[in-house]
């Protein structure tokens, strides 16, 4: 179980106080408008922004004192974060080995998690030699391969036609099965998770809202 509880950010003019709680296996997508918060959230867990107070434990772990690579928490952000000089098949291959030496076993991972997001054969192209949704399914790929049990996703349907949503909404609900994952997505489109997430929040100005 992911918890948060009370977990207080902090900018000038802007305060974020969240509490939620996602066992293993569910999914939980979190709504609302542009500002509400829901990247501060997400930010927040992987270690990414400073806690001014509150918990958050993941199975009974206080994650707050971890650095974000010590923490069970892969993060797949919002503007993708792959790396312009790397090709496809290595910047996934980088949640295998930050130094990418990659053993032949790896690479058979990450052909298998690329074709897994519809990217076969193209493991050898750079980002900018892939479209917006490619990229995006680049750095699904990456989180696939991790075998970190918190998965956190901002938007990672925008930019996707609706039949890629379709595909990668199925893939979240059998990673989630499959390796029990808490996962955490932000959407704009509610209706596309409709079926999968066990619950949808709203987030506005920095709170999370009841019930879902
Ligand atoms: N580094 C920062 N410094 C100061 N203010 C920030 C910073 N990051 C975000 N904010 C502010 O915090 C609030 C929450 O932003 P956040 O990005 O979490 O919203 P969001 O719900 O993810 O929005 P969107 O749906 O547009 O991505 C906004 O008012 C934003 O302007």
């Amino acid at each position: 179980m992911l918890l948060v509880r009370d977990l207080t950010i902090r900018y000038p003019g802007w305060v974020g106080r969240y509490d939620l709680a996602v066992p293993r296996g569910a999914v939980v997508a979190l709504v609302g408008p542009s500002g509400g918060g829901k990247s501060t959230l997400l930010n927040a867990v992987a270690g990414f922004e400073r806690v001014a107070s509150g918990e958050l434990a993941f199975e009974g772990r206080d994650l707050l004192p971890l650095r974000p690579a010590e923490r069970p928490v892969a993060i797949v952000f919002q503007e993708h974060n792959l790396l312009p000089t790397l090709s496809a098949a290595d910047n996934a291959g980088l949640a295998l080995s930050p130094a990418l030496r990659l053993k032949p076993a790896d690479h058979a991972a990450i052909a298998a998690a690329l074709a897994r997001v519809g990217l076969a054969g193209l493991g050898k192209r750079r980002p900018a030699e892939l479209s917006g949704g490619q990229r995006q399914r680049v750095a699904l790929a990456r989180a696939l391969l991790t075998t970190r049990p918190v998965l956190l996703l901002d938007e990672p349907l925008s930019g996707l036609d609706p039949a890629l949503r379709r595909d990668m909404v199925a893939l979240i609900d059998g990673l989630r099965r499959e390796k029990s994952l808490a996962v955490v997505m932000t959407t704009h489109t509610p209706e596309d998770v409709e079926g999968v997430a066990d619950a949808v929040l709203r987030v506005e100005n920095g709170r999370v809202a009841e019930g879902g």
